[in-house]
């Protein structure tokens, strides 16, 4: 059977060619209906067949044969039929309908310029839909179930069929819209995006049911326990895994990052060996990685969980912001992959209840890591503390026995307390939880970002550490050596520039040259000036 693996075109109105002087004119274009096994065919013309009694219609001899069954009987006659589209028939063939037989007869004159049009169905019309898409893509075909059959496989649904060669988009890009959708549509919004999806995307009632099944189990209910039809189990990619432990088993180790572990400089090597042998063992540990910026955390967690889900095992990669979230594979906000609760205090535990797919997830995961944990208040740390205690059974033990890898630098910020004094800032700070003293701390000290030029990266570490740079009034003087002088002059604006960005004319074409710099600016109105 040849397949033509096109799109489905929107029309099939194509300019009417006449028929030059033919022996069998056929001057109108063929509109076909076509009959799906369950529907009727449609060739009647009711106008003609008014008040005439159905079941006589039916009983006429002739009545079970269409233009599509005929399709098929001519396909089974003629070899040469089994390359031309159903819609293309016209050109070779020609419809003959008689009071006793209807069926295709061959054109005298081959190619002759008639076109046919099938009728146009919605997607909401189900089969007869993914009937009409296959139709006008595979020819050849001697029966229904031909139309079904792909690579030697008979499919149970046109529809099945039609995703199976690519015609019509797999469920799975309507489940990304929804997962994407529920991070941040309102429920109403929600509700209708899924009522969109029905009417308009050609979802399976299959897929809504995995959907409603996977926002239940979110929930932390289980979807038997409703009177709503059975999920066919061979149709969902998750097998009926929770979504979260689902969606966190198929994140692709990225190969770049499998070699990163034989990169690390002494002191990250010996982080990976002393958090991956807590994984390994099975016992658990908590641990915090503290280092300035530029020495690497991110570079050591991308190797853990490269070398983690590289053998199977589930590693939850969170930070507190969203962009260093993003830098991590499968990396979230811990307040959303954690459901830590919003209004922040002691005692706290996040909101998944026990059945949920977070708290299988959380169970099953081998390593967890929350980057930026010195930027978040911890309280939301202790929340986590608190629910993993509770869903591994093991009260006494800091994150239920987990391993988990906090990591941070409480030079860069600390957790934002609105209208804060600074003791209330420091009291908020992770330092200050009761967490502090059991988890293992893991020293990162070499600037790798700074590598080429030492002098930066200590000076940096001075000004983090607190030590002579601070002339004591809250203030950090910057070395002369590093600034671009101010004069008051016009001239200082393109000193900076020339200074950031050198011979910028020869190098405004260089990507790398105009992307390796950058001017930051606090205000809008001085990035225009800058820009102009
Ligand atoms: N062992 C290493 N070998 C080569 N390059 C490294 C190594 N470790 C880190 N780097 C590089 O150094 C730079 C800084 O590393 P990284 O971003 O991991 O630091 P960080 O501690 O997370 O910084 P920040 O706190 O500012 O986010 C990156 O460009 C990274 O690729």
């Amino acid at each position: 059977m040849h397949i033509d693996h096109g799109i489905e075109e929107q029309t099939q109105e194509q300019p009417l060619i006449e028929e030059p002087e033919d022996q069998e004119p056929d001057p109108q274009p063929e509109e076909y209906p076509q009959a799906a096994p369950d529907f009727a065919s449609e060739e009647a013309n009711p106008s003609e067949e008014e008040g005439q009694d159905i079941q006589k219609i039916l009983d006429r001899e002739g009545a079970e044969k269409s233009m599509l069954t005929e399709y098929f009987e001519a396909n089974k006659k003629y070899l040469e039929a089994r390359d031309i589209l159903y819609r293309d028939f016209p050109w070779y063939f020609t419809w003959q309908k008689c009071k006793m037989t209807k069926f295709w007869q061959k054109r005298k004159r081959e190619g002759v310029k008639q076109i046919g049009r099938i009728i146009s169905n919605h997607p909401a019309e189900g089969e007869r839909y993914f009937l009409r898409v296959l139709l006008n893509h595979v020819a050849g075909a001697t029966l229904f179930e031909d139309l079904r059959t792909v690579d030697g496989e008979i499919l149970p649904s046109f529809r099945e069929a039609a995703e199976r060669i690519g015609l019509i988009e797999a469920d799975n890009t309507l489940d990304d819209c929804l997962t994407k959708a529920e991070t941040f549509q309102m429920p109403s919004a929600l509700r209708r995006l899924f009522a969109t999806i029905l009417v308009h995307c050609e979802a399976s009632n299959n897929m809504v049911l995995i959907d409603i099944r996977n926002m239940l189990q979110s929930m932390g209910k289980d979807i038997k326990s409703y009177p709503l039809p059975e999920i066919d189990e061979e149709h969902d990619s998750s097998h009926g895994v929770d979504r979260e432990i689902y969606e966190e088993s198929i994140i692709e180790v990225d190969p770049d990052h499998e070699t990163l572990a034989a990169l690390l400089n002494a002191e990250q090597m010996s982080a990976y060996d002393e958090i991956l042998a807590a994984v390994d063992s099975g016992e658990g540990g908590v641990f915090f990685v503290d280092g300035p910026g530029g020495t690497g955390k991110t570079f050591l967690y991308k190797a853990l969980l490269a070398t983690v889900r590289g053998v199977g095992k589930i590693a939850v990669a969170t930070a507190t912001s969203g962009v260093a979230a993003s830098i991590m594979p499968g990396g979230r906000t811990a307040h959303s992959r954690f459901k830590i609760p919003l209004t922040i205090y002691d005692g706290l535990s996040c909101s998944f209840t026990k059945q949920s797919g977070t708290a299988q997830l959380l169970k099953e995961a081998s390593l967890m890591i929350w980057d930026e944990a010195t930027m978040t208040r911890r309280q939301a740390v202790e929340a986590l503390d608190n629910s993993t205690r509770d869903i591994m059974n093991a009260p006494d033990r800091p994150f239920g026995g987990k391993t988990v890898v906090f990591g941070g630098d409480f030079r860069q910020f600390l957790p934002v307390i609105r209208k804060g004094s600074r003791a209330q800032i420091v009291d908020a700070s992770l330092r200050r939880s009761y967490l502090w003293e059991s988890m293992r701390h893991l020293n990162l000290v070499r600037n790798m970002r700074a590598q080429s030029d030492p002098w930066f990266a200590e000076y940096l570490l001075r000004v983090g550490n607190g030590t002579k740079e601070d002339g004591g009034d809250g203030y950090i003087r910057l070395p002369d050596e590093i600034c671009v002088p101010y004069t008051g002059k016009d001239t200082d604006l393109h000193r900076l520039i020339e200074d950031v960005f050198p011979m910028l004319d020869d190098n405004i074409t260089d990507p790398d040259h105009i992307t390796s710099r950058v001017i930051l600016s606090k205000r809008n109105d001085c990035v225009d000036r800058i820009n102009m």
